[in-house]
């Protein structure tokens, strides 16, 4: 009787696969059987006038909204593999830019220097200061910061590009690509465009009351 093989440890396949996804909120169809694979390596962009359901879309694809009908589905389990970045730059005002950082570590498991995170992000002696002393932009930074920390293979970022200044953007913007290019699957929400091979999915068209 022939041996079974081992399989060989090769994975393929998109990531994210969704599947005539469609979402209502408040009587109002936001998007209708949506359908798209993404894959790993890959930057998608998702626009949309406000309130078109961008946040929404990324809370159904991290598991925070359950309402939807249609189907999501990771290749591999989400939760070791996720940074997700919210609307909000979540940080706690009284622990300094440092202390938010490891505390988000503490919570997640991400490795790697708070202290050379921050310097990528434009904090560099901004380190001991209460995240509540800080700007808008700077309160972001350090929720961006974690993306300077160790890899992860998906990010999904909820309007990374916010509140931030032109030398913010551009360091984003590099950060994104260079992610992606070392094979990290990137969705983020924004009218800025990353690059011309960013994969657009533009939310609005589903007729709106249901
Ligand atoms: N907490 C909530 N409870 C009930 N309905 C909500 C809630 N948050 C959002 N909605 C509804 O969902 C719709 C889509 O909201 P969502 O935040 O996903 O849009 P968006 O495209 O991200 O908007 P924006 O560009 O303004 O951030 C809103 O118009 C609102 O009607």
């Amino acid at each position: 009787m022939p041996r079974r093989l081992p399989e060989v440890g090769i994975i393929t396949g998109p990531r994210l696969t969704v599947r005539r996804l469609s979402c209502e909120r408040d009587d109002r169809m936001l998007f209708r059987e949506l359908a798209f694979s993404a894959s790993d390596g890959e930057i998608w962009q998702i626009t949309g006038a406000n309130g078109a359901g961008k946040t929404t879309l990324l809370r159904i694809l991290v598991g925070l909204h359950g309402f939807f009908e249609g189907e999501v589905r990771w290749r591999e389990p989400l939760a070791p593999s996720l940074l997700y970045l919210g609307h909000q730059p979540g940080v706690r005002e009284e622990l300094s830019a440092r202390e938010n950082l490891r505390y988000s570590q503490a919570l997640s498991g991400q490795a790697g220097d708070p202290d050379a995170a921050l310097d990528a992000v434009g904090l560099y002696g901004f380190e001991d200061v209460p995240a509540g002393r800080l700007s808008a932009g700077q309160k972001r930074r350090i929720a961006l910061a974690r993306l300077w920390l160790a890899p992860k293979p998906v990010w999904v970022l909820d309007e990374p590009f916010t509140a931030i200044d032109q030398d913010g953007v551009a360091r984003l913007d590099a950060r994104l690509r260079q992610a992606a290019a070392a094979g990290t699957l990137v969705l983020y929400t924004s009218h800025h465009r990353v690059g011309d091979d960013v994969r657009r999915l533009h939310l609005g068209d589903a007729g709106g009351a249901p």
